[in-house]
């Protein structure tokens, strides 16, 4: 096993600044920054294979309708697709608003300073980026620069730049703006930034209206998020004329830090974030702007980007940058608004059950157990937020069934459904898709295939003969108390069979008919409500019956008319108390359908033979029973 190296001599510790009056740790944010979208220059340049032209002309479109007003659409000087790019975009009316900058990067190189200000030629609005790395290392081992020499270049092509843009009368119908990057600057001496930055500022001249953007890169993410507000900080504070400055930052993700590292860095003054959607970008990419946008969201700030679909961004992120967005990702990734735990969506299942309950309506304060974010707001629906695989619970296929099939289980039946979700999910070692779970509910509860019991026919009637006294002469009996007595055909198998009973109401009188042929079920539980509203509504029902054996089941009745839903709960539940019993080919949508005669005769001999385990279980006695009358009925016996 190959041992870690002791990294203590390799590696040196970031030194933290020394700000001992330091301002941001109190601040909060309560606005959203500028935003510049760079997925089309820097998440470019970090791609296997950069975006063709179409790809770019997509892309920049989404960014456009999702509100980006300044958007880094190329590095103009790389290639002459960029090139292309960018003069399509000036010269093709009505796809740039006139209210979005197209901003275009170059090197401190006056040669391709040039072709990248030709590029924007004829532009409404141009912001001209250009960059020069501040840090010693950079000076030291890419240019061998000393610091005097980095000014001087700086400030050369800033007066450049100027000359051929804003000072250019050629120029006269675009609008000029001017971005400086020390790059390397959270590696950078803070006190030489600052030198170099006033150089710049001196020779470009910004003004109150048109500020000088100085974007302050994280290029490499090398310190704790604190340290780079701190530098943040001290550039905000020591750089004068501040009031013609927009302070930019630019973080990148070496660290998983970059989403912090802006928040932080926004507290302590900054103006604008660069980055790029779902953090594309070098190495480990820019900060996400997904994230960052959603995080205002969350804390009720709007944006002022629109990610109320965010699918469709997803979908062309991952077309244009070839790079699936993870799972995880935050906000967009397909798995962060799904719990697949049972406390988790219990805990989920409550609070929109809660909401519901309090009449909430959608823009109604949110606070949901295990979700920062409503679902809705980015445009996904509430049926992926749960998904139930084998660490799965109740809560969650009955989630399912509530919002698939409108039917709000009692919690009795919760955890009886739960038990056949969990065999399933084990058996098959995977998730079950919600479509599976209606798929086993309906079977399992009857409600596509016929049950054992099937009531074809039947009335209720008063039960006049359990009235105490008769009624008065010339006065109507009040039959409210009285008992009622169940008449109909019911089929068992597809036989039908007629039942008569007694009882104190439809469901009791229809068990004691049952009762006449074997069948012994007390109800132990029961519940309704309504499906649906107008002239479409229809009653769930829902009864747990127990038997001697104290075994429990469940019957469901769906029906436009509530005693006759209540009649079907009853069957459905006589029907598992049949299929329960050890043996019987419970839950197999396949498996033969076996006839009561068949159900008792298990070795084929036509004897009833007793479980081996068990001995006879209550049902197969029953079932005995219920045979022998029936077989005696139809005999005319
Ligand atoms: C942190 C960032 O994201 S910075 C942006 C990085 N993006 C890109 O580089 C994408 C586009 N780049 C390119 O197409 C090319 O690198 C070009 C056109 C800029 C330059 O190409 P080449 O002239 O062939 O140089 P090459 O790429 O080999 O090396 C970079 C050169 O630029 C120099 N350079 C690096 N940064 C800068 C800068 N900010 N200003 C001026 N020169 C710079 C290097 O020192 C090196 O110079 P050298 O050739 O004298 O040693
Ligand atoms: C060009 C600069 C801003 C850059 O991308 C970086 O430093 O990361
Ligand atoms: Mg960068």
């Amino acid at each position: 096993m190959p041992m870690l190296k002791d990294p203590s001599k390799k590696y040196n510790r970031f030194t933290p600044l020394n700000l001992p009056n330091r301002q941001w740790p109190s601040r909060t944010i309560d606005k959203p920054p500028r935003w510049l979208a760079t997925d089309l220059r820097d998440g470019n340049q970090s791609l296997v294979d950069p975006m063709n032209g179409e790809e770019k002309w997509r892309y920049f479109k989404m960014l456009v309708e999702l509100g980006y007003k300044e958007i880094e659409v190329s590095f103009p000087s790389a290639s002459q697709t960029d090139f292309d790019f960018t003069r399509r975009l000036v010269e093709t009316p009505g796809v740039v608003p006139d209210d979005v900058w197209l901003q275009v990067l170059a090197p401190c190189r006056e040669d391709l300073i040039r072709r990248t200000v030709d590029s924007l030629k004829g532009a409404k609005k141009a912001l001209l980026h250009i960059y020069l790395a501040t840090s010693e290392c950079f000076r030291r081992v890419v240019f061998g620069f000393t610091e005097e020499e980095t000014i001087e270049r700086a400030v050369a092509c800033a007066k450049y730049a100027r000359s051929i843009t804003k000072d250019d009368p050629d120029q006269a119908g675009t609008e000029w703006a001017f971005e400086f990057s020390p790059e390397c600057f959270s590696d950078s001496s803070p006190e030489f930034v600052i030198q170099v930055c006033e150089a710049v500022k001196a020779a470009w001249e910004p003004t109150v209206e048109n500020p000088i953007i100085f974007n302050l890169p994280a290029t490499v993410e090398m310190a704790t998020p604190n340290v780079y507000a701190d530098q943040i900080e001290y550039f905000c504070t020591n750089i004068s004329e501040r009031e013609k400055i927009c302070v930019s930052l630019h973080p990148h993700n070496d660290r998983g830090c970059a989403v912090a590292a802006a928040e932080l860095a926004q507290m302590a003054g900054a103006d604008r974030v660069e980055g790029c959607l779902f953090g594309n970008g070098e190495r480990t990419g820019n900060v996400d702007l997904v994230t960052l946008a959603l995080n205002l969201y969350t804390q009720g700030i709007h944006p002022n980007i629109d990610f109320s679909d965010l699918n469709r961004v997803i979908d062309t992120v991952e077309v244009c940058n070839k790079i699936p967005i993870h799972p995880r990702a935050p906000y967009g990734g397909s798995l962060v608004v799904c719990a697949f735990s049972g406390s988790h969506q219990d805990a989920i299942k409550k609070g929109f059950v809660n909401r519901e309950r309090e009449g909430k309506a959608y823009e109604d304060t949110w606070q949901m157990p295990y979700l920062p974010l409503d679902p809705q707001d980015i445009g996904r629906t509430y049926e992926a937020i749960i998904r139930v695989n084998s660490q799965s619970g109740k809560g969650g296929a009955a989630w399912i069934i509530l919002r698939k099939l409108e039917l709000d289980l009692p919690r009795g039946l919760q955890i009886a459904f739960s038990k056949v979700v969990q065999k399933k999910a084990d058996e098959l070692g995977r998730e079950l898709l919600s479509a599976e779970i209606t798929d086993l509910f309906e079977q399992t509860y009857f409600l596509r295939d016929h049950p054992r019991f099937n009531i074809v026919d039947y009335s209720i009637s008063v039960d006049r003969s359990t009235s105490p006294v008769p009624p008065e002469p010339g006065k109507t009996q009040d039959t409210k108390n009285l008992g009622r007595v169940f008449k109909g055909v019911v089929a068992i198998d597809g036989k039908e069979y007629q039942l008569e009973g007694r009882g104190n109401g439809p469901i009791s009188s229809l068990a004691n008919a049952l009762k006449g042929v074997g069948i012994d079920l007390d109800v132990a539980d029961y519940k309704e409500h309504a499906i649906g509203g107008g002239r479409e509504v229809k009653a769930a029902t829902y009864i747990e019956c127990t038997s001697g054996s104290a075994q429990k089941v469940w019957g469901i009745g769906i029906h436009e008319d509530v005693v006759q839903s209540s009649l079907i709960a009853l069957l459905g539940a006589a029907s598992n108390f049949v299929l329960s019993r050890p043996g019987s080919p419970i839950l197999s949508k396949h498996a033969p359908k076996r006839s009561l005669d068949q159900e008792l005769d298990i070795n084929g001999s036509g004897m009833k033979v007793p479980s081996a385990t068990n001995g006879p279980t209550k049902s197969q006695d029953e079932v005995s029973e219920t045979v022998k009358v029936l077989e005696a009925k139809a005999n005319g016996m």
